[in-house]
């Protein structure tokens, strides 16, 4: 659609005059400097001149097939403006930069069907792939000549891939593995762009060779001929169905009956299968095939703190220009900004895309570095990695999706309009706390960390510097509650080492009781899941805190006092919400959580006039943020007439259904 141009709503016009800092400085921060924000504007210019946004009729009144065709068509278009212009004239050549990320949602309210490609299988092949497998495949990628997905789940199983039912037999006379689907809950289901786009697929199957089987592996498989598209003899694929979102993006199910791949398709870079069947495992570490998932739960901190950053901008613009009630009888109706219960359920939204979005550019720091250990052959930092990447990716998604439905309340009834885009926008961020590993099983992966590491602390060895608390707390270190940033963070870290000392002795206890070390853990899982959210919580406070002084080191002081005040808002935001914890495994009293929440209640009030500035300082372009209530004029109300105007429903003043059924029911003649 083309966005029709309006005058600034006068009441987010004063709003921006109230802003006491300078938004750009605020900006060049979150983009990483100054030039950064420039060559990110610049590729948003390129996109949407390219006029590739433009949508006939909105996304959400077409059919599921045109959305498909219609998201095939612009990720095709768009593909080819990333090989050429984007290329050519910002001199990027890096496509997985976050300006990319960012722009794409201009193009797909929903999700652009090629998501995979990019997103798992360019990074497969380059986590997996022996170089000269590499060499084969990466080019073609890159250049579009191959459309790869990521088929791992089934119908039967999702999280527990050593569960996995597809096979891939060696078979040494011919050179080749044989894929075979041997069960219906064996179809591999779910992957992105597999059901009509893609042609190739990284298909990951339990390994047999010399008749024995070695687990899952990684395979690289055409699905569809390169020419007609149809599917290859042998394999049976399609659509999955409609969903809750993701409607554009294909999601799909395959089978292989008796389908055979040369040897050299078994992505080799870890284990290989030789010409006479003989099996070499993994020099270093067993779980290496899992890469790429580590990869994409870091991408997905990134992905909350975005899709957060945009229901929060909607939300606040929003609240600035509705009005509705009276404060006070008899005078005129407030905008909803002003109650402090609407800054209750928004300001933290800001604080959370700040929190997550430094957590996130540490996380991929913190990859970047174990990548490079691991290429010197180091593999000593990957358990903390998978440890930390699977708690933030849990905690960080799901609290978006609290926080983004949040938003939707936060806009009353018209939030719950599709062109508000923020149905959309949670149904996107909910997928996110599924897959890719669901909350509950990643936390139980860090929780397996956490008690091991209290293991190792307790045997006097040295831990990790994310678990170090936890040799604190071995030594009897006692919790002071201080109400500063550190005192709180200390406190968030006593919580998490007590929980996880209860959930050791927990399973100690039981074990003693005479239950095997299975049930023993089974039973205590509800509080290792506890425990390792905990952690999580103290890992976030903590980078958050860091990461803001950091930045700010030599920003002007109305950027460190707003930065710092909503700092302040998230302590005492999970303070006040954690205050039973807090009361049980810190020295925290009564009078410091009324303290915190007098604290928290004048942030809101020292925000308040801030609130549209900090929004738009997440510099999101309407195009991006697609929404009736959000653009930045705030002219809230003349799109929602003008949309409802373009609903395609009132194309004809009267409804054949009327001619067809409610005449002949109003005459009795039906
Ligand atoms: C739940 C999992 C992790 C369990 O795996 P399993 O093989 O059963 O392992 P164990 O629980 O026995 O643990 C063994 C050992 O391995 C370590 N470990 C596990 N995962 C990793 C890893 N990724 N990196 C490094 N190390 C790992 C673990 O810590 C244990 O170490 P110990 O020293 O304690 O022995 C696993 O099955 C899993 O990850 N399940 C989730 C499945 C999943 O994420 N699927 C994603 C499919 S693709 C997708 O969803 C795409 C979406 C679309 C999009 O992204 O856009
Ligand atoms: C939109 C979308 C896109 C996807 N794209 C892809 C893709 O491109 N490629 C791909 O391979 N997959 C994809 N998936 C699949 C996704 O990775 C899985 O759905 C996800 O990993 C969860 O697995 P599951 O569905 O088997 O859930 P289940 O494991 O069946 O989980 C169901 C419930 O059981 C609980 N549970 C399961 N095991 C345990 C346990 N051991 N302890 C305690 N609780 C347990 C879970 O916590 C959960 O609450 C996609 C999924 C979605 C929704």
């Amino acid at each position: 659609m083309v966005l029709k141009k309006y005058n600034i709503n006068p009441d987010l016009a004063l709003e921006r005059q109230k802003c006491t800092f300078d938004i750009e400085e605020i900006i060049n921060i979150f983009d990483g400097g100054k030039e950064k924000t420039s060559q990110r504007r610049k590729i948003e210019d390129v996109v949407l001149k390219s006029g590739l946004c433009h949508d006939d009729v909105p996304e959400e009144c077409m059919s599921l097939k045109e959305r498909y065709e219609n998201a095939v068509r612009k990720s095709c278009f768009f593909s080819k403006l990333m090989k050429t212009e984007l290329q050519e004239i910002t001199g990027i050549e890096d496509f997985e930069t976050p300006a990319i990320r960012r722009i794409a949602d201009a193009l797909f309210k929903d999700i652009s069907p090629f998501l995979l490609h990019l997103g798992m299988f360019v990074p497969t092949i380059i986590g997996q792939c022996t170089s000269e497998q590499l060499m084969i495949w990466l080019p073609k990628a890159l250049d579009l000549q191959i459309i790869g997905g990521y088929a791992q789940t089934e119908l039967g199983h999702g999280t527990f891939i050593r569960g996995l039912e597809t096979t891939a037999t060696y078979d040494a006379d011919t050179e080749e593995f044989v894929l075979h689907t041997p069960t219906l809950t064996a179809h591999k289901w779910w992957a992105g762009g597999l059901g009509k786009t893609i042609n190739h697929c990284i298909v990951v199957a339990q390994l047999y060779t010399k008749g024995v089987c070695y687990g899952t592996h990684l395979f690289m498989v055409q699905i569809r001929d390169l020419d007609t598209h149809m599917p290859l003899p042998g394999i049976k694929v399609g659509e999955i169905g409609p969903r809750m979102g993701f409607s554009s993006a294909d999601n799909g199910f395959l089978g292989f009956n008796n389908f055979r791949i040369p040897r050299n398709n078994m992505l080799m870079k870890h284990a290989q299968v030789q010409k006479d069947g003989t099996y070499v495992k993994p020099a270093r570490h067993g779980k290496l095939t899992y890469q790429t998932m580590v990869f994409v739960r870091v991408t997905l901190v990134n992905e909350a703190a975005f899709n957060l950053s945009k229901a929060v901008t909607i939300a606040v613009r929003y609240s600035a220009v509705r009005r509705q009630s009276e404060m006070r009888p008899n005078e005129p109706e407030p905008q909803i900004l002003d109650y402090p219960t609407q800054q209750h359920k928004l300001f933290i939204g800001i604080a959370t895309a700040h929190a997550f979005q430094l957590t996130a550019n540490w996380l991929w720091n913190t990859f970047k570095s174990v990548l490079s250990d691991m290429k010197k052959g180091d593999v000593g930092t990957l358990p903390e990695l998978h440890a930390l990447s699977s708690c933030l990716k849990a905690v960080c998604t799901s609290d978006a999706a609290l926080l983004i439905e949040q938003c939707r309340y936060a806009c009353g009834g018209h939030g719950y309009m599709l062109s508000s885009n923020l149905p959309y926008i949670y149904s996107f961020v909910a997928a996110t706390r599924t897959y890719e590993g669901d909350y509950t099983i990643l936390l139980l992966q860090t929780a397996r960390f956490l008690v091991k590491a209290w293991e190792q602390a307790e045997a006097g060895k040295t831990v990790t510097p994310t678990v170090s608390y936890i040799s604190r707390s071995l030594k009897g270190e006692k919790n002071s509650w201080r109400s500063t940033d550190e005192g709180i963070i200390k406190s968030f870290q006593a919580v998490a080492a007590g929980k996880i000392a209860l959930c050791v002795k927990s399973i100690r206890d039981r074990m003693k009781s005479g239950l095997d070390y299975e049930d023993a853990w089974l039973l205590t899982t509800v509080q290792l899941v506890d425990a390792a959210e905990a952690h999580c919580r103290s890992v976030i406070l903590e980078t958050y805190c860091n990461e803001v002084r950091r930045l700010t080191k030599s920003s002007s002081d109305n950027v460190k006092i707003v930065m710092h005040q909503l700092v302040t808002l998230y302590l005492s935001y999970w303070t006040l919400q954690r205050t039973g914890d807090l009361l049980r495994y810190s020295s925290i009293s009564e009078k410091d959580i009324d303290f915190m929440q007098r604290q928290y209640e004048e942030l809101l009030q020292h925000i308040r006039p801030n609130a549209v500035a900090l929004v738009d300082a997440f510099d999101l372009r309407d195009e991006i943020l697609h929404s009736s209530l959000g653009a930045y004029d705030g002219r809230v109300y003349e799109r929602l007439m003008e949309q409802a105007e373009n609903n395609p429903m009132n194309a004809e003043p009267v409804n054949q259904s009327f001619h067809k059924y409610i005449k002949p029911l109003l005459q009795g003649k039906l």
